[in-house]
């Protein structure tokens, strides 16, 4: 069936139309939970992964046609991305797995915008929560568990460094799917940092990275160099998103575990 065109989408600025597609996608998300169902794993990943992508990109493609887009979904045009101005870097479900797993809210629809050079806009919604940041509005919530040291990490694939670094700052590892999800639980204080190593790609990390700096947070690359979105190649691989009290910590364990 032919995804039509969201009218409501048209004159917005490009905060409050990301903020409105991604919240959009989370509603069609939602939907297609409840209608696929969860008996069949990799059927309700696809439907998900199809549905969001192919309502984004209409419409993206309708809203904003002078744009490029980078999304997990659909094949790259590096091409396209490396003469246009603006690109936004999407990944219509990151935490894929989750997203299928009955009960689970640890998922979340990554929309972010890269203009000249640089990240200037990221959302990222949490459809299961209701949750929404971006990185005009969000705010840096304090600790919730102050006196303790806390990072999230892969629940499927943290790392040994990621281990080894949690070790030498004392930290308790707390494992949660989705990149977003992990870059969000250090904006509202629920863990100081997230770790990751072992590769990553553009759409996993832009726009929680655009929210985490929106927020006040440092996000760079393991070696502390920032992160380069809209690249030729989409891995990148490695990032920690923390708060600045913690940064120098981090930092020195990291620098004596590379
Ligand atoms: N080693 C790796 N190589 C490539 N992608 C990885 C990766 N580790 C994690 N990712 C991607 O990063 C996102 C968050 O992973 P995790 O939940 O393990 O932290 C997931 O995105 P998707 O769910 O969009 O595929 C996952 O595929
Ligand atoms: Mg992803």
């Amino acid at each position: 069936m032919a995804v039509e065109v969201v009218e409501e989408l048209s004159g917005l600025d490009d905060v409050s139309f990301a903020r409105d597609l991604a919240a959009r996608t989370g509603e069609l998300l939602l939907r297609v939970r409840e209608e696929v169902g969860y008996a069949d794993f990799w059927t309700l990943q696809d439907e998900g992964d199809r549905a969001a992508q192919v309502f984004i990109d209409r419409q993206l493609r309708a809203h904003r046609p002078d744009d490029a887009i980078l999304s997990e979904e659909a094949p790259d045009d590096w091409v396209s991305r490396e003469s246009a101005d603006r690109v936004w870097i999407i990944d219509p479900v990151d935490g894929t797995s989750a997203f299928a797993r009955r009960g689970s809210t640890e998922w979340a629809v990554h929309v972010a915008l890269w203009e000249a050079g640089e990240l200037v806009l990221g959302v990222v919604a949490r459809p299961a929560t209701g949750e929404i940041f971006d990185s005009q509005t969000v705010q840096l919530a304090p600790v919730q568990h102050p006196g303790r040291v806390r990072v999230a990490a892969s629940r499927s694939r943290a790392s040994d460094i990621v281990r080894a670094v949690c070790h030498d700052v004392h930290a308790e590892v707390v494992t949660m799917s989705s990149a977003g999800v992990k870059a969000l639980a250090v904006v509202t204080g629920e863990v100081d940092a997230y770790l990751h190593t072992g590769g990553q790609s553009q759409w996993d990390n832009a726009a929680p990275v655009a929210v985490a700096l929106g927020a006040g947070l440092v996000a760079t690359r393991f070696d502390g160099s920032p992160i380069v979105y809209n690249g030729p190649e989409v891995e990148i691989d490695d990032l920690i998103i923390c708060r600045p009290e913690r940064i120098d910590e981090f930092r020195s364990a990291i620098d004596s575990r590379l």
